[in-house]
C-alpha cells in the first residue's frame, strides 16, 4: 500500500447554528456517504477547548503513571450518550445501556534503533459502531483513510484543515463505522483508516476517541428513510441484508468474534487462549 502526499478532501461542517438545519443535515449526510468522515468545526462553542484540554491532560498524566497506578484506575467506563431528539437515530442510541466507549489512546515513541518506514500505529481497520468522534492534539498527525476514489493509496488527514488553522480548537473528527452503514443499507460509509508514524522517529502521540453504539437491545431493522432505501436498490442490497434484525449487541459481537476470533466464543469476553 501507498501512501499519497495529497491529503483528504473530507469536509469541514459548522454545525454551531449559522445554517439552516435541513442544510447542515445535508451537508453531514452527504459528507458521511462519499467519505465516511467528517470535520466538525470546533471553535469552543459546542464542546469547550477547556474540557477536551483536561481529558488529554489527564491522558497524559494516566500514561505516565506507573503500571501499578494504572491498575487502579480502569477507564473503560461505559457512558450513557449524551441526550438527543426525538429522532429515529438519537432515541436509539439512549434511555438504555450502550456498549458507547471514551477511549484514551496513547502511541509510544518508536525507538531510535527502529526504522520507522515499516511500522503502524494502528493497523488498517473500520470502527465497529454507529459514529466515532476523534479528537487529536495540534502536531501530532498519523491518521490515514483510503478515500472513496482509491482502494490502495491511503491519504493523510490534516489535524487542522483549510479554514480551521485560527480556530481555537482542531475540528472534531466524525467517522460512520460499520453497524450505522450496515443499517443504512451501506448509504454511509463506513471508511477504513489507520494511524503511521510520521516520518522520522515520531514522539508521543495522544488521541481521544468516543465510539457510539446504539442502546444494545436495538432491533436494527434497516432505517427508514428513502435515501437509504434507493441506497440499497442502487447496490443491490435488499432492505435489511446487513443488519437481518439483530440487535445491536448481537452485531457488536459478531464482529469482535469475527476479529478476535477465539477471545469472543460463546459470548464470554475473555474467553479462549
Ligand atoms: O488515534 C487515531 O487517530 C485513530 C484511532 C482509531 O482509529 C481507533 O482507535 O479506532
Ligand atoms: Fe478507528
Amino acid at each position: 500500500m501507498s501512501t499519497t502526499q495529497e491529503t483528504a478532501q473530507i469536509p469541514v461542517i459548522d454545525i454551531s447554528g449559522g445554517q439552516p438545519d435541513a442544510e447542515i443535515g445535508r451537508a453531514l449526510v452527504d459528507a458521511a456517504a462519499t467519505y465516511g468522515f467528517v470535520y466538525v468545526k470546533n471553535e469552543g462553542k459546542d464542546i469547550p477547548v477547556a474540557a477536551i484540554n483536561r481529558m488529554f491532560d489527564l491522558s497524559k498524566q494516566f500514561f505516565a503513571s506507573p503500571a501499578t497506578e494504572k491498575e487502579k484506575c480502569k477507564i473503560t467506563q461505559t457512558i450513557p450518550p449524551s441526550s438527543g431528539g426525538p429522532s429515529f437515530l438519537p432515541s436509539r442510541h439512549t434511555n438504555g445501556p450502550t456498549k458507547s466507549i471514551l477511549r484514551l489512546l496513547y502511541y509510544p515513541p518508536i525507538p531510535p534503533s527502529f526504522p520507522s518506514s515499516n511500522h503502524l500505529r494502528a493497523g488498517a481497520h473500520s470502527d465497529y459502531g454507529s459514529l466515532t468522534l476523534l479528537f487529536r492534539l495540534p502536531g501530532q498527525p498519523g491518521l490515514e483513510i483510503l478515500p472513496p476514489s482509491s482502494s490502495i493509496a491511503f491519504t493523510p488527514v490534516p489535524i487542522h484543515p483549510p479554514g480551521t488553522e485560527g480556530d481555537v480548537a482542531p475540528p472534531v473528527l466524525v467517522n460512520i463505522g460499520d453497524l450505522l452503514s450496515a443499517w443504512t443499507n451501506g448509504l454511509l460509509r463506513s471508511t477504513v483508516h489507520r494511524v503511521v508514524f510520521p516520518g522520522e522517529g515520531g514522539g508521543d502521540r495522544y488521541s481521544i476517541a468516543y465510539f457510539a453504539h446504539p442502546v444494545g437491545t436495538t432491533v436494527l431493522e434497516t432505517v427508514p428513510s428513502e435515501r437509504v432505501r434507493r441506497a440499497g436498490l442502487e447496490s443491490g442490497t435488499s432492505s435489511g441484508e446487513g443488519v437481518k434484525g439483530m440487535t445491536a449487541d448481537e452485531y457488536l459481537l459478531g464482529r469482535l468474534r469475527a476479529t478476535y476470533k477465539g477471545l469472543y466464543d460463546n459470548g464470554e469476553k475473555g474467553k479462549g487462549k
